[in-house]
C-alpha cells in the first residue's frame, strides 16, 4: 500500500520529530534526497545547467539546498526566486556553493535559463500553497510546459492541492515529484496526479510520529481475492445474481453479466425481460437466467445467491424501483449501480439496512445521491472530499468512478485505485465493473476489499487490452494505447487476474 496523510497531520508528526533534531536537520534531510534524485536523473552533474524555481517558504529553502548540493559537485545552478521572501539560511548555502540568484522579474535572464536548463526544481509552493497560483508563480509554472528539462517538483507539484489533488489554475507538470515523509492525497488523486510524473518517497525519519493513513492506494500484494480449493464447488464458491437491462437497454445486461462471469463467482444468476435474457443466454450460456415479471419483483423466482447486483439499464420507473427495494430488503451484500442509482436517488431510505451495501456512481450519479446539492463539476474537482461525504450520509462503500477511482466506507481511510486508463471512459466499462465487484462479494471479500480489487483488476484489464502486449501491467505512454470497447475490458480480465497469482 502506499499511505497517504493529511497536511495537518504531516504538519504535526513534522513538529513532534522536529522538537527532538538539531535547528534545520529536517530540511537538510528532505534536501539531500531531493539532491540525490536529481544527480540520479541527470547524465551527469559536473556541468549540468540546473535552475531552482523558489517560493517564499520551506519548500523554496528545501530546493536551495538541495541546488547548494548539486552547485557543490559542480553544476552551473541559479535560483530564480518568485518572492521578496525567501529562506535566508538556504540561499547563503547556495551562494557559498557558487549558485547564482534571479528575481522573477528579470523575465528575460529567466527565460533563458529555463530554455537553457537540463534539469528544474519546482520549489515554489509545497505543502504550504493554497488556491490557485498567484503572479509570479503561476507565471514561473507556465514556463516548465513544453521544455527539453527535466522537471522535478519538490513535495508536491506547485499549483497542486496537496490535500486533495485539485487543481485551480497554472500547475507544474513534473518528470519526477520528490515527497517526503509520507504521501499526500493530492499526489495519488486527479488533477493533481497526473501532474506529478514519477513519485519518490523520501525518509525522513517521520513514520514514528505519523496516525494511521487517510489515503491508501492498494498495491497487487495487498489484494486477496478468493482462490478455489480442491474443497471448492460451484455453491460453494459463491453464486451472483445479477438483475439488470431491459427490453430498452439489453447491451448493459450482457456487459455487467460478463464482469461476473469472469469475476470468479461459482455461477451467475440472471434475471431480467425476455430480450435481455434471450441475448445474456446468446453470449453468456453459463449464467443461469430467469425472465421476471417485473411488476411482481419476487426474487424468489431467481434462486438462491450469496450477493445480488442490480441496476445496470434495468431503467428508473416503479417496476425497476421495486426490484431495487428488493434486493436491499435482503440481508446480502448488495451492488447498486447506474440506473440502480438514480432510483436510490429517490428512495434513499432504502439504504437503511444491515448487511453491506456497494454504490458505484460516477460524478454525475452521486450528484444526485446526494440530493443534487453538489454539481457534478465540483466533485469531479473535490473528488477525495465528496466520495468520504458520501460514504458517511448514505451508510454504504461508495465506489466514485471517473479518472481517479476512490472507494469510501465510513471512518476508515479512502482507497485510490492506481490502475485505469482514460481509455476505460466508454459505454458499458462501468456495467462490467459492477458484475465484476458482484462475484467478488458473492465470493465472501467484505465490502471495501470487493471493491478495491474489482477496481484494480478492471483499471488494469483496461489497460491490458488497450496495450501493446510487450507494455506490461505498468502501462504504457498513453500515446502507446489504442481504443477499447467494454467487451475487449471482459475479455481482458483472465489476464489482470493472472497478475495476482
Ligand atoms: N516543516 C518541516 O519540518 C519540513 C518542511 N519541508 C518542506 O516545507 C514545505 C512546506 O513549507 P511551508 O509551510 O513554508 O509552505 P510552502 O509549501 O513553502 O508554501 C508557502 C509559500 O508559498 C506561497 N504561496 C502559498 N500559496 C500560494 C499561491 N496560491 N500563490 C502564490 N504563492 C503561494 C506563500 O506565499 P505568501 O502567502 O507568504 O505570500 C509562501 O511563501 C513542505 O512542502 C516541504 O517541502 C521539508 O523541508 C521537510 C521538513
Ligand atoms: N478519465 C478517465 N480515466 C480513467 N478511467 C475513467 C475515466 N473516465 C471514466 N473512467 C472509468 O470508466 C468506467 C466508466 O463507467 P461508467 O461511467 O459507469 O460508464 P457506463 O455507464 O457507460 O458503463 C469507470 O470504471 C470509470 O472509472
Ligand atoms: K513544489
Amino acid at each position: 500500500m502506499r499511505y497517504a496523510h493529511e497536511v495537518g497531520k504531516v504538519r504535526a508528526a513534522e513538529q513532534a520529530l522536529m522538537a527532538r533534531l538539531p535547528e534545520g536537520a529536517l530540511m537538510r534531510r528532505a534536501a539531500a534526497g531531493l539532491a540525490a534524485t536529481c544527480a540520479r536523473l541527470l547524465p551527469g552533474v559536473y556541468g549540468a545547467r540546473v535552475v531552482l524555481l523558489v517560493g517564499g517558504g520551506d519548500n523554496g529553502g528545501d530546493a536551495l539546498y538541495a541546488g547548494a548540493g548539486l552547485a557543490r559537485r559542480g553544476a552551473s545552478v541559479v535560483a530564480v526566486l518568485a518572492s521578496d521572501r525567501f529562506h535566508r539560511e538556504g540561499l547563503a548555502a547556495l551562494r557559498t556553493a557558487g549558485g547564482r540568484v534571479l528575481k522573477a522579474a528579470d523575465t528575460g535572464p529567466v527565460g533563458a535559463a529555463i530554455e537553457d536548463a537540463d534539469l528544474v526544481i519546482d520549489g515554489l509552493t509545497g505543502i504550504g500553497g493554497t488556491g490557485a497560483l498567484r503572479e509570479p508563480y503561476a507565471g514561473l509554472a507556465r514556463r516548465t510546459e513544453d521544455i527539453d528539462a527535466i522537471v522535478v517538483a519538490c513535495d508536491v507539484p506547485s499549483g497542486v492541492d496537496a490535500g486533495s489533488g485539485r487543481v485551480e489554475g497554472a500547475a507544474v507538470r513534473a518528470d519526477v515529484t520528490v515527497t517526503f515523509g509520507t504521501y499526500k492525497p493530492g499526489l495519488l488523486i486527479d488533477p493533481g496526479a497526473a501532474h506529478c510524473g514519477v513519485v519518490e518517497l523520501v525518509d525522513i525519519g517521520l513514520g514514528a510520529h505519523l496516525p494511521d493513513p487517510d489515503v491508501v492506494a492498494a498495491w497487487p500484494v495487498d489484494l486477496r481475492v478468493p482462490q478455489p480449493g480442491s474443497e471448492s464447488d460451484k455453491y460453494r464458491r459463491g453464486v451472483v445474481g445479477v438483475l439488470a437491462g431491459s427490453e430498452r437497454y439489453t447491451g448493459a445486461a450482457v456487459l455487467c453479466v460478463g464482469g461476473a462471469v469472469h469475476g470468479g463467482a461459482g455461477m451467475v444468476r440472471f434475471a431480467s425481460t425476455p430480450h435481455p435474457v434471450e441475448l445474456v443466454r446468446h453470449h453468456w450460456p453459463e449464467a443461469v437466467t430467469t425472465v421476471i415479471d417485473r411488476t411482481s419483483a419476487a426474487l424468489e423466482q431467481v434462486g438462491q445467491v450469496q450477493a445480488w447486483v442490480v441496476g445496470p439499464g434495468l431503467g428508473t420507473d416503479e417496476d425497476a424501483e421495486a426490484l431495487v427495494e428488493a434486493v436491499l430488503s435482503t440481508d446480502l451484500p448488495a451492488l447498486v449501480d447506474a440506473d440502480g442509482l438514480t432510483v436510490l436517488a429517490r428512495r434513499r431510505d432504502l439504504l437503511r439496512r444491515e448487511a453491506p451495501t456497494v454504490l458505484t456512481p460516477h460524478a454525475g450519479e452521486l450528484t444526485r445521491l446526494l440530493g443534487n446539492r453538489t454539481p457534478r463539476q465540483t466533485i469531479e474537482a473535490r473528488r477525495l472530499e465528496c466520495v468520504q461525504r458520501a460514504a458517511a450520509e448514505l451508510s454504504a462503500t461508495v465506489l466514485l468512478k471517473g479518472s481517479t477511482t476512490l472507494i469510501a466506507e465510513q471512518d476508515r481511510p479512502v482507497r485510490v485505485n492506481p490502475t485505469g486508463t482514460p481509455r476505460l471512459a466508454t459505454a458499458g466499462t462501468g456495467d462490467v465493473l459492477s458484475g465484476l465487484i458482484g462475484a467478488l462479494l458473492a465470493g465472501g471479500m467484505p465490502a471495501i476489499e470487493a471493491a478495491t480489487a474489482g477496481a484494480y483488476l478492471h483499471g488494469l484489464a483496461g489497460r491490458l487490452a488497450a496495450a501493446p502486449p510487450t507494455d506490461g501491467p505498468s502501462g504504457p505512454a498513453p500515446g502507446r494505447e489504442a481504443p477499447i470497447s467494454a467487451q475487449d475490458v471482459v475479455t481482458a480480465l483472465p489476464d489482470a487476474f493472472r497478475t495476482l497469482a
